[in-house]
């Protein structure tokens, strides 16, 4: 497509990730013309250096530790964890860091994509500067969309930048299992990769200045942390790291404002993410570059007032509006954007009202996830404490997961934890997260209950299976009481 000096299609999407595709996708199925316009690879972060690869990379080590909990099955291990065909599998997963099977999906979906980094040059206008230089002006009949996507956040610690530190990127790729991991950080990526590389092999340290997943249920992060502990990795709660410096034979030394220095051979960063939105034209439509990009519920861009920016033209999806920085989340936005895009284009009904189908509406507080640790972490919708500070009356239940008979089947010694918060004035379930081996697909059951706001008296119609996980459902039913 290089050489192209100007093209005009009905869409123009900046960034090709899991979200700039889902738009494009939706966009062409309505009957417009799309372009993605994509400066790496074609499938973004979450294909080569976050969701697949880290998953990749948990996998196998959590297949092996379901085994070891049951008699008969773990006499048959014969070996440890084979750290080389893990990487293997993971390499696999990332498709080797190419993406020629995204960009001929790419073709088959009638999309086309122009490789480069893409700019808002004015309106509906977007600029694409590929490697060689060259230069391609785009412009969109009706709409522009940001899918730029996030890059890891890097905190102000000195010798950081110098000592080669990882980011969530060289930890998804890692070529070898570090033989000692220091990681700063205690949320999300931090814990995954703790349990992934401590089960590799390496010797991890983790910084968890706030705590273990400290924004989740507070018993989350005691389990994580126990478990990460029982690992064998050091977790220092509270402790922030000071300076960072590696020495000629490639150790890496991290001071911490607590405990003895942390001698390591890699250092991970993993404190959050900031947008993808430096270079891409922002200042043209008078907005910062290098902030957040605020949406109201169709994805179109916000000025100040919370406003549409005057045409209506400019849309952001995915981790680059912070909605909720989630794949899965992302592409529900993608559809909605899509389909509104469509909607508006051809001037027919746009449903933007509470669960229309042109509103990302289930980002304010209906959002599911799964951490990948172990044990894992599954959840959706508020915590008691978000749901109390929303001003919600709340009754909170708890019930132990290693009580129910189909989880006692499921592995000896299984032990978890679920708890669901109800609002009192509706009797409807606001919040559920559950901690315990294999509990990442008993998730969707409590986001159909939540998003629908299924009332408790017609759970009680909801029958689990027995002997299943999920007879918890029951369970905390009967705790609530009838
Ligand atoms: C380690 C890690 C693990 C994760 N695991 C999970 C998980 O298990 N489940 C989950 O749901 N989420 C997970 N996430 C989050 C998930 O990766 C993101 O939410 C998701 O990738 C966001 O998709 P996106 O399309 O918005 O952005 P991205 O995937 O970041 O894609 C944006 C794309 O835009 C391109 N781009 C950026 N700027 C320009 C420009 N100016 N011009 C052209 N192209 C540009 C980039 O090259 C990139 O390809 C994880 C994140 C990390 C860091
Ligand atoms: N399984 C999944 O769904 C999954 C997996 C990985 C990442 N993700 C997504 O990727 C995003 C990024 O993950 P993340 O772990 O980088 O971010 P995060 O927001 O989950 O956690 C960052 C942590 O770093 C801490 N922190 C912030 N500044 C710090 C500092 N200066 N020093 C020490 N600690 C500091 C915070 O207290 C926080 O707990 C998340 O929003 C998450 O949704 C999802």
């Amino acid at each position: 497509m290089n050489g192209v000096s100007a093209r005009t299609y009905d869409v123009v999407v900046i960034g090709a990730g899991p979200v700039g595709e889902n738009v494009a996708d939706r966009v062409v199925r309505g009957g417009l013309s799309a372009a993605v316009v994509e400066r790496e690879l074609v499938g973004g972060e979450c294909s080569y250096w976050a969701c697949m690869p880290t998953k990749a990379l948990l996998r196998s080590a959590a297949a092996l530790r379901a085994v070891r909990q049951l008699p008969g099955a773990r006499e048959a291990i014969t070996g440890a964890l084979d750290a080389e065909a893990v990487l293997a599998r993971r390499d696999a997963f990332a498709s080797h860091w190419k993406d020629e099977g995204q960009v001929s999906w790419l073709d088959s979906a009638g999309i086309a994509l122009f490789r480069g980094q893409g700019r808002i040059s004015g309106e509906r206008a977007v600029e694409v500067v590929a490697q060689d230089g060259s230069v391609t002006s785009l412009t969109a009949r009706h709409a522009v969309v940001v899918a730029t996507g996030s890059s890891a956040l890097l905190p102000d610690v000195p010798g950081l930048a110098e000592a080669g530190a990882w980011t969530s990127r060289e930890a998804a790729a890692a070529a070898a299992v570090p033989g000692r991991l220091a990681v700063i950080g205690g949320g999300v990526v931090a814990s995954e990769m703790a349990t992934a590389f401590a089960a590799l092999g390496s010797r991890v340290t983790m910084l968890a200045r706030d705590g273990v997943l400290p924004t989740w249920e507070p018993f989350v992060g005691e389990r994580v942390t126990a478990s990460l502990r029982e690992a064998g990795v050091t977790v220092r709660l509270g402790a922030e790291a000071g300076a960072v410096k590696r020495a000629d034979d490639g150790t890496v030394q991290v001071t911490s404002t607590s405990g003895e220095p942390i001698e390591a051979d890699e250092v991970l960063v993993a404190i959050g993410r900031r947008p993808n939105t430096l270079d891409i034209g922002l200042e043209q439509v008078g907005l910062e570059p290098g902030g957040w990009l605020a949406v109201d519920d169709t994805l179109q861009v916000t000025g100040e007032d919370g406003q549409a920016l005057s045409g209506g033209w400019l849309y952001a999806a995915g981790d680059v509006n912070r909605r909720a920085l989630l794949t899965h989340q992302g592409k529900y936005q993608a559809r909605a954007a899509g389909d509104v895009i469509v909607a508006r284009a051809r001037s027919a009904v746009v449903e933007e009202g509470r669960w229309g189908r042109h509103a990302a509406v289930a980002d304010e507080r209906w959002v599911p996830q799964v951490v990948f640790t172990e044990p894992e972490v599954a959840s959706v919708g508020l915590t008691a404490a978000a749901a109390e500070a929303a001003g919600l009356r709340t009754r909170v239940v708890d019930y132990d997961l290693g009580a129910v008979a189909g989880s006692a089947l499921h592995a000896n010694g299984y032990q978890g934890c679920a708890r669901m918060v109800v609002d009192e004035d509706r009797k409807v379930i606001v919040g559920f997260t559950l901690v315990g081996p294999d509990v990442a697909e008993l998730l969707h059951a409590a986001t159909i209950a939540i998003v629908g706001e299924v009332p408790l008296d017609r759970l009680w119609h909801a029958v689990p299976a027995y002997p299943t996980v999920s007879e918890v459902w029951l369970r905390l039913l009967e705790t609530y009481g009838r």
